[in-house]
């Protein structure tokens, strides 16, 4: 890693899933996930950030922060709460917090708006543009002159988090059905020789709006304009490369197109994936880093980076289970 002072630094975590449990397994039991210890993780973390010699300027949490366990004990605002004071008790003083599948088992859409994981509400710095969708959870700030962050909602097209008889809920209901034909919709449907990403219609994961679309078209071309470096974050990937197809977001292929039609964008950053991945898109010149959840992260291990922003590059230190690795810009 290189010397010279970055421009700045931020810090990215995903998947902490945390509820005062013993430890469980994913749906497949090939994966140990440890609720309560994932909480020692961020602490962990945290602790990291708050003493690095250049401390980051914020962080992304993308996603899934307490588990959706929570609400079936009850304990879904106390969950919170305990994840938040973590994140309070420090000196990283600016969160963006990504809504995941499990922010929507705890609280419905309406209350996300209203609460803490609606950074637009908490974050003291100037926000860039908002998506101006009535229930969309999108905007975008700018860290330093030329560079701009891209918080997207991949589940404003969804089931979760809505009442059954909206509108909203009706129409990804249409959607989920013309692909899956399971009795439980979060159960994938079987891939095809034509359709080789299928799995991913599964209820646990949702879509982008054409609101929110053509929102991030019109933020990306003003990007384009001003020659700025644009990196977007979402819980859910976009790149077939980058994770696991059960994990992609449905209308996947319409945010890679956008993406390939904007020259700004240098990264997209999911979570979702617990496994994480990366690829590097050369159609879009796009580094796409899924990164590994913290949920399924041993106990004497780590899950969280530290991104050194340089005007050429970014340069991800990884902790534990996460590589390092240099994202030049192209
Ligand atoms: N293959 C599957 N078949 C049926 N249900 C599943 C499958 N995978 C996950 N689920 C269910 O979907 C929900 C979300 O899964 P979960 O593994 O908790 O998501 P995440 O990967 O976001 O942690 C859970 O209720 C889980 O039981």
């Amino acid at each position: 890693m290189s010397a010279g002072a970055p421009l700045f630094t931020f810090g990215v975590i995903a998947d902490v899933q945390y509820a005062d449990l013993e430890d469980g397994s994913n749906f497949a039991r090939t994966r140990t996930r440890y609720y309560r210890n994932s909480l020692q993780l961020l602490r962990k973390a945290r602790e990291h950030w708050s003493g690095s010699a250049v401390r980051p300027e914020f962080v992304l949490q993308l996603g899934d922060l307490i588990d959706g366990f929570n609400a079936l004990h009850g304990a879904s605002r106390s969950a919170l709460d305990t994840v938040l004071r973590e994140f309070r008790s420090g000196v990283v003083d600016e969160v963006h917090h990504v809504w995941g599948n499990h922010e929507l088992y705890n609280f419905s859409r309406e209350e996300l708006l209203t609460s803490e994981l609606n950074s637009t509400l908490h974050v003291k710095r100037r926000l860039g543009e908002c998506c101006p969708g009535a229930d969309i959870y999108a905007y975008s700030f700018s860290p330093q002159p030329g560079f701009t962050f891209i918080v997207l909602d991949a589940y404003d097209m969804s089931l979760l988090g809505l009442e059954e008889s909206s509108e909203q809920y009706q129409s990804a209901l249409r959607l989920i059905q013309m692909y899956n034909s399971h009795q439980d919709l979060n159960s994938p449907p079987t891939p095809t020789e034509s359709e080789p990403l299928l799995q991913r219609y599964a209820k646990f994961n949702g879509g982008f709006s054409q609101e929110q679309l053509d929102w991030l078209d019109s933020v990306l071309s003003s990007a384009d304009d001003r020659q700025e470096k644009v990196t977007i974050v979402s819980h859910l990937p976009v790149h077939p490369d980058s994770t696991d197809p059960a994990c992609l977001a449905w209308n996947h292929g319409a945010l890679l197109g956008l993406l390939r039609r904007h020259c700004s964008v240098v990264l997209f950053m999911a979570g979702h994936d617990h496994d994480g991945g990366y690829c590097y898109d050369p159609e879009s010149g796009v580094h796409h880093l899924t990164l590994a959840g913290v949920i399924e992260t041993p106990p004497h291990s780590q899950a969280f980076g530290s991104v050194c922003v340089y005007p050429d590059r970014m340069e991800l230190t990884g902790h534990g289970r996460i590589s390092s690795q240099v994202l030049n810009f192209s």
